[in-house]
């Protein structure tokens, strides 16, 4: 990450003992420590319930930085002087005249304000209104809050009027971590560096693209926040979507935030309705039942802790989407997501459509699509599959299917790859938003979503329950074949 930062900042960070906060957070800020990124004079003001002092929050930071960041990356002097830098406060995000201590914090120093809200989204509306009465809130404060917002389009419109109420849209910061990704950002690079593609990349040469952001593990002990959401809510409506935009946008004008997100929302807007008519073929949804996770045998989500065993609640989804504009009329993108998979694995493939005109042996003909896979994690890269000729005299005109393969690790200078919320954070401190969601993408994102929450609600069937350890329910393999396609397994 180029370019150091000068700007001293101040972060108040709400949430502070949170499981969010402590595990991405901390460590993040901490990396940027370590890359000289954070100014000197930044300060972080922790902010809980907890009854603590910042000797004791320190100490406890300290562990957790020693749990959650490897090994090989954790330098105690570099974590001491970070360590320095933060304060604890206690505060209940509802006691109005508490929040006064807070200004007196922040006007310590002219430091540029982050308010970080990493806090359950129910207190969004709350916190925002006891900073501003306590005067917290300049036209210059940067407000970073967490997905979800809301849990469907209403709920989301009061947490943004909310919001709206004391922040303009310009200081808003919604996170969605998988833009924070490199692999993720480099989507932007690959289609829009690169003429090759650009002239490619409509229903005239691709015939269909998958998406799929595969799990291994379960719910990690997150019954109470992930049966209320499912899968749908807690990876379609935000990254598999934005996914989906960055891959089906058209290209902006710059690399503007708004350049960006205009682009994305027009693809949102696009998106066909999914009518009832349409559950059974474009849609479903599955639930994981007992089975096997890298090589152990794990619960189903029924009997995971803190379960009631009647839930209906999703943890694989997978949709055929079409998106009604002239780019991609008649190219449907195949999307699943779940947890409890076979591996860990976020890819996307994009199918093109085969010459127009076949020359060669009719038994090959299944080979003539090219394919370019571009794996977001883990083992970063792309790989473009091309026809060559067979080689040998007795092959005659024999093609096979071959890689052209970018694997980032082994091609560029081994440079260590940035966790998402370390690029987020930086992003934040830089007053630069494109890597945030704006409010109407997050609207239209959960209008599309909560029709199908509708239809399942309005008496879809209930979840089809797959064994751990396997490729979700085998309904998600119908959907695609009907369509005399596959999901792609590398071979
Ligand atoms: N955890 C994760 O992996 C992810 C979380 N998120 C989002 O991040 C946010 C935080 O999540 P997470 O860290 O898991 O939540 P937690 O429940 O673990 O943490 C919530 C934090 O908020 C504090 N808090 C809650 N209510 C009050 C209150 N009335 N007054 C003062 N402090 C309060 C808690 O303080 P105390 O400890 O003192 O009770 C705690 O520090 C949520 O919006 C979540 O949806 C998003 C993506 C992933
Ligand atoms: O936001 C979320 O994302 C994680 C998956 O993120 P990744 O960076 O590990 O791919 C998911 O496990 C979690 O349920 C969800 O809330």
């Amino acid at each position: 990450m180029a370019n150091r930062i000068t700007t001293r900042c101040d972060i108040m960070l709400f949430g502070a003992m949170g499981d969010l906060a402590q595990r991405k957070l901390f460590p993040a800020f901490y990396q940027l420590e370590r890359a000289g990124l954070l100014a000197d004079g930044s300060r972080i003001l922790a902010i809980a319930r907890r009854e603590l002092d910042t000797a004791a929050v320190r100490k406890h930071l300290m562990e957790r930085l020693e749990k959650y960041v490897k090994p090989e990356e954790f330098e105690r002097p570099v974590a001491e002087t970070f360590l320095r830098r933060v304060e604890y406060q206690i505060l209940d995000f509802h006691d109005e005249e508490g929040f006064g201590v807070l200004n007196s914090w922040r006007t310590e120093y002219d430091n540029q304000l982050i308010v970080y809200l990493a806090s359950p989204p129910s207190m969004y509306g709350v916190i925002a209104r006891n900073l501003s009465s306590a005067s917290c809130c300049t036209e210059n404060t940067r407000v970073v809050v967490e997905k979800p917002i809301g849990h469907d389009l209403e709920s989301s419109r009061v947490i943004n009027d909310e919001l709206g109420a004391v922040y303009s849209e310009s200081q808003l910061f919604r996170i969605d971590h998988y833009l924070g990704k490199e692999t993720v950002q480099n989507l932007i690079a690959l289609r829009f560096a690169n003429n090759l593609f650009a002239s490619q990349w409509d229903q005239n040469h691709i015939s269909h693209v998958e998406i799929t952001v595969a799990e291994s593990v379960g719910i990690e002990g997150r019954w109470g926040y992930f049966d209320k959401a499912g899968q749908i809510r807690d990876m379609i409506q935000n990254h598999m979507l934005q996914l989906l935009c960055l891959i089906a946008m058209d290209p902006p004008a710059d690399l503007s935030a708004d350049s960006i997100r205009d682009e994305k929302v027009k693809v949102l807007k696009a998106l066909r309705s999914i009518t009832p008519d349409m559950m059974d073929t474009c849609v479903v949804r599955g639930q994981y039942a007992a089975g096997a996770s890298t090589g152990k045998p794990v619960p189903g989500y029924l009997e995971e802790e803190g379960a009631n065993n009647r839930s209906e609640t999703e943890t694989f989804v997978a949709l055929k989407v079409e998106i009604d504009n002239w780019r991609w009329s008649g190219v449907p993108f195949y999307i699943r997501t779940g947890k409890r998979l076979p591996e860990k694995l976020s890819q996307i493939i994009i199918h093109f459509k085969p010459a127009p005109h076949y020359i060669f042996d009719p038994d090959q003909r299944h080979l003539a699509n090219n394919k370019l896979i571009i794996r977001l994690q883990p083992d970063e890269g792309m790989s473009l599959k091309i026809l060559t000729k067979d080689q040998g005299l007795h092959k005659g005109m024999r093609l096979r299917q071959g890689p052209l393969e970018l694997t980032f690790s082994e091609t560029f200078e081994a440079e260590r790859i940035p966790d998402a919320y370390e690029r987020l954070l930086w992003e934040v401190m830089k007053g630069n938003q494109y890597l945030f969601v704006r409010r109407d993408e997050v609207e239209h994102a959960w209008r599309w979503v909560d029709r199908i929450i509708q239809n399942w609600n309005d008496g879809g069937d209930p979840p089809k329950r797959y064994a751990s350890g396997t490729w979700g329910p085998v309904a998600s393999i119908a959907m695609i074949t009907r369509d005399g396609r596959s999901w792609y397994e590398d071979a």
